[in-house]
């Protein structure tokens, strides 16, 4: 709705947005899009439209692409708490600024954690008359909560989209991580609402203390030093660890009904190989990469540039190919950003110091433009782009009606030319 402010909403309750490159499921058409009372009314393929059929007010954009908005369902806000790392008044703008209307947020990085039903009221609570685009949140499924049926009933009865746990330390104190028997009753309880439950799967092996990760470091500047400490072998052995709870998500499964997304994947070899058997075997399975593995390979980051420090790691250009290829296939079912910031100081960019810094990226007004641009070498089409970073994710965040009620009826009609009647029985839908 219009408000009195200096917002640039078209102040007409019905509109029409005309394009040469309008993405709909069935691929890409030179059209007009119907805005009705702040909806999506219907979509009409043709050229010259605005005399022959639409009348009234549109707005002409020519060749540039008009697609649904993207939903980024792996972002950090880190508010209430943390407002100095981000809040939701600057990342709900940056993620406007980059094409993203709708964001779901992680239940960590902001104080308290989301663990709660108390947490998550503050978390909305904190959220109000600051949000520039649509927020979801996922609630956390931490070792205090795990064997909680009904705390973690009450976490998503008062709104959360799903569950986010850690199979390695998350770096903050009060979200611990949990272990492949905390996730398996996690799952059971998320079967009745038929909601994720999205994992960050590094397992550190029990070799591995915490001290000996640091042993025998030389050069900390250096980010091969940072990706010798997190090999691709943790995150196969946290997808190893993970088999029987995907099982589980199977018809007839213990938590049928329940789904498990694998967040952030970096390697492309042992753990996608896991993950693409799992899927073929009937797990309600799904895993999302970012941006930044898309984009980079270890061999491009400089001494010292702890921007690009996260976890799991940035690896080499073998293993970002491969990702690239997965993504194509459809063995990765969507992109997140993964948008981690932190207050700059805690990056030490003065000391470049890749064990010490914080381990996140900030990326979220970027991260459009980074997969369209380093997509197009792999010939990507916006219509794969849509489904990455709109249809699926939105799915996976239980936010169906983020697909166009039209859409889904234009995926039954094939319009060929906007005969009058075709029209006709459009508009009314
Ligand atoms: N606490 C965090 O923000 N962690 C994040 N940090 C990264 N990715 O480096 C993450 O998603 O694991
Ligand atoms: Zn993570
Ligand atoms: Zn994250």
């Amino acid at each position: 709705k219009r408000s009195n402010s200096e917002c640039s909403l078209f102040p007409h309750e019905q509109f029409w947005i005309l394009s040469k490159r309008i993405v709909t499921p069935d691929g890409v058409i030179s059209g007009a899009v119907e805005v009705r009372g702040g909806n999506i009314a219907s979509v009409i393929e043709g050229d010259d439209l605005q005399s022959s059929v639409i009348g009234g007010h549109f707005l002409d954009y020519g060749d540039a692409v008009v697609m649904p908005g993207l939903v980024d369902v792996h972002a950090h806000l880190d508010e209430p708490g943390k407002t100095e790392w981000e809040g939701f008044s600057t990342g709900t703008r940056a993620a406007a600024a980059g094409g993203l209307t709708t964001l779901i947020d992680m239940p960590l990085n902001s104080v308290p954690s989301t663990v709660s039903v108390e947490t998550l009221r503050l978390k909305v609570e904190a959220s109000k008359e600051k949000l520039h685009v649509d927020v979801g949140f996922w609630g956390g499924l931490v070792p205090e909560n795990a064997f909680n049926e009904s705390a973690l009933d009450s976490l998503m009865e008062a709104g959360a989209l799903g569950l986010k746990a850690f199979m390695c330390p998350s770096g903050i104190n009060d979200f611990p991580m949990s272990n492949s028997t905390h996730i398996k009753e996690g799952l059971v309880a998320l079967a009745k609402y038929n909601r994720p439950l999205l994992v960050h799967a590094e397992l550190v092996p029990d070799s591995h203390s915490s001290t000996q990760l640091n042993d025998g470091i030389s050069d900390v500047r250096s980010y091969a030093t940072y990706l010798k400490t997190r090999p691709a072998s943790w995150e196969e052995a946290a997808i190893r660890d993970l088999q029987s709870a995907m099982q589980e998500t199977r018809v007839g499964g213990h938590a049928e009904g329940a789904h498990l997304h694998i967040v952030h994947l970096s390697d492309a070899r042992a753990s996608l190989e896991l993950i693409k058997d799992a899927k073929s075997s009937g797990a309600s399975l799904s895993v999302e990469t970012c941006p930044h593995y898309l984009a980079f390979s270890s061999d491009d980051i400089k001494d010292g540039d702890t921007r690009f420090k996260c976890a799991p790691p940035i690896r080499d250009e073998d293993n970002r190919q491969n990702l690239w290829n997965a993504l194509l296939e459809g063995h990765i079912d969507l992109v997140s950003s993964d948008h981690s910031p932190s207050a700059p100081e805690l990056k030490l960019f003065g000391e470049g110091d890749f064990m010490r810094a914080w381990g996140g990226i900030s990326s979220l007004q970027f991260v459009l433009p980074v997969t369209w641009s380093y997509g197009l070498k792999h010939g990507i089409t916006l219509t794969q782009l849509s489904k990455w970073w709109s249809e699926r994710p939105a799915k996976l965040a239980g936010q169906d009606q983020k697909v166009p009620l039209i859409f889904k009826l234009m995926s039954n009609f094939t319009l060929k030319h906007n005969k009058p009647e075709t029209l006709q029985v459009l508009n009314t839908l």
